[in-house]
């Protein structure tokens, strides 16, 4: 049990009606998961504004209500808390009642649209191989050293977030390095966090749908650097040209990764193949597993991060040699002489990039069968320009379905097909089911070729109209590529 007041410290309050010593069980903002004794926060969201839930947390038990606007009946045996924004008054409430947990250990978040999961991820790696205890917050799973938490967000709501960081410093980690996302940080996901680095990838196209306009999703990015401390470090990506509108009216110490123009980490490609990268890196020349161009700023991000939270470079490097990055990135399987490469690409940027990549990595002679579907009830926008980007950078392009979630699977495909140059349509076709597409890959594909199978990386599920059905394209592609004979 914790005292209100105590878990309000710092909350800007409009006003209070009731007994502000009162003891709380537990901080929660779905009146469903209210039990005795908690306090319920209504938060305004996308679908409904939880205000209207008051009434029900109450019945269900919650003796303390923080919102917006104080309810027409006020209760006596019930205290309520009104502030100016409950998503702000939330994160710092999580961060009180879980007493702070991001001061103390070092918190590093990295935002940016594509290579997030890859950059915390090679961060965990890295640091468990130099001897640290390290958590992790990311699409793919939750961390505390070796324990997996399943991951339900990119980033997880305020709550999940102060409650993982306390585990992980009951746990004995140092570290924690988490992402970002622009929904997080627009939903106020990350407030309350003391964040020792913010490190910012890239930004192009996605979440038009959620953001309006490209303009605000950069200003959502930018709010993670708005609200960094003197004290703490941003480390952006040189080479995007949004890297530098991070910075601007950043308090923290201003730092550089990238390949091309002049930054403090920066690394130079010598050799890039299917086995992997060897950078040059202050006249070092070392080898990643990595593959890809693209996975060379990811690797400058992780270097200058590890660097700034006061590691020794030469260490740094050597350990960053043996990490294996990410699953679901650039998953190479090579079954019947075929290779496949399961990738998360699922945006225009990250396609080209993965695209330039097998072209760039490849000998000559074979083809490449791309895979690639686009999700529904998300950015409509994106379609029609992923599946040009598909046929212009691959030999045969087979359209079909990623996660359709409410939409129907054909509408979204017209839609993708309707990027598709006309002189591009013989190459082109559309298989809605994903696992028929697989299949037929397997079967076009000649010895030598590479399929890459683009979108779903680690997913396990394919979302269809609510229910999530077992999907695993690793598996899937094992599966059926081991059906064939291709010798
Ligand atoms: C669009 C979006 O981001 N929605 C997130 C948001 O929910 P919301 O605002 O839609 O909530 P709502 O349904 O309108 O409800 C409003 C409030 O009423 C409460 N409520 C609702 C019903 C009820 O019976 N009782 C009740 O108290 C809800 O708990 C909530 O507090 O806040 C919730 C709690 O944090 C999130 O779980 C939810 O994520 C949804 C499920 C989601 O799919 N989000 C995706 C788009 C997302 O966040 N993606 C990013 C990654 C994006 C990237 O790739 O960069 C991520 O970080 O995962
Ligand atoms: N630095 C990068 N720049 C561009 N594309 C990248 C980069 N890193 C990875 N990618 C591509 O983007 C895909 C997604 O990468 P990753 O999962 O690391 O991004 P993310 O930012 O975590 O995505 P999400 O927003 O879904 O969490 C990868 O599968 C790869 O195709
Ligand atoms: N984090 C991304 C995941 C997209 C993955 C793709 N498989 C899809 O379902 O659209 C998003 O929320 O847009
Ligand atoms: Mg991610």
């Amino acid at each position: 049990m914790k005292v209100l007041k105590d878990i309000l410290y710092k909350v800007s309050l409009v006003s209070t009606v009731g007994d502000m010593e009162r003891e709380v069980s537990e901080l929660v903002f779905d009146s469903r998961k209210v039990t005795l004794h908690t306090a319920f926060v209504a938060v305004k969201g996308t679908q409904v504004d939880g205000h209207q839930f008051i009434q029900t947390a109450i019945e269900k038990g919650a003796t303390t209500i923080v919102c917006e606007q104080l309810p027409d009946n006020i209760l006596e045996h019930i205290t309520y808390v009104q502030v100016l924004d409950s998503s702000v008054a939330l994160g710092i409430m999580a961060a009180n009642y879980f007493e702070n947990p991001s001061e103390r250990l070092k918190l590093v978040a990295v935002t940016g649209t594509n290579g997030k999961t890859s950059t915390v991820t090679l961060l965990f790696q890295l640091f468990v191989e130099m001897g640290y205890q390290v958590g992790l917050l990311s699409t793919v799973e939750n961390k505390i050293n070796e324990e997996v938490i399943p991951s339900t967000h990119t980033t997880p709501d305020a709550i999940s977030i102060q409650s993982l960081l306390r585990k992980m410093v009951e746990k004995g980690c140092t570290h924690c390095f988490m992402e970002a996302s622009s929904h997080a940080i627009v939903q106020g996901r990350t407030i309350g966090l003391t964040i020792t680095g913010a490190v910012f990838t890239n930004i192009s196209h996605d979440h038009l749908d959620y953001h309006g306009s490209f303009d605000e999703y950069i200003k959502a990015k930018k709010r993670l650097f708005d609200i960094l401390p003197k004290s703490a470090f941003a480390l952006v990506n040189a080479d995007d040209k949004r890297g530098m509108v991070m910075l601007q009216n950043c308090k923290a110490a201003h730092q550089t990764f990238g390949l091309r123009y002049p930054a403090d980490f920066k690394a130079k490609v010598l050799s890039n193949t299917i086995e992997g990268l060897e950078l040059d890196v202050n006249n070092r020349q070392i080898w990643f597993r990595m593959i890809g161009e693209f996975n060379a700023y990811n690797l400058m991000a992780v270097f200058g991060t590890a660097v700034l939270l006061g590691e020794e470079e030469e260490e740094v490097l050597m350990q960053l040699s043996k990490v294996k990055g990410a699953q679901g990135r650039f998953d190479k399987i090579s079954i019947a002489g075929v290779t496949a490469i399961v990738d998360y690409a699922h945006t225009p940027d990250a396609l080209e990039n993965v695209l330039k990549t097998i072209d760039g990595v490849r000998t000559g002679g074979e083809q490449v069968i791309t895979l690639i579907g686009c999700g529904g009830n998300r950015d409509k926008t994106k379609r029609p320009i992923m599946a040009k980007i598909a046929t212009q950078f691959s030999d045969k392009v087979i359209l079909t379905s990623d996660n359709p979630r409410d939409e129907e699977p054909m509408a979204i495909l017209r839609e993708m097909e309707a990027g598709v140059n006309p002189v591009d349509f013989k190459k082109t076709m559309i298989i809605e089911d994903r696992r028929e597409a697989i299949k037929t890959a397997g079967i076009m594909a000649k010895k030598g070729d590479i399929i890459l199978v683009a979108g779903k990386g680690h997913e396990t599920y394919q979302e269809i109209k609510g229910v999530k059905y077992p999907f695993d394209d690793r598996e899937i592609v094992r599966e059926l590529l081991n059906l064939l004979n291709k010798e």
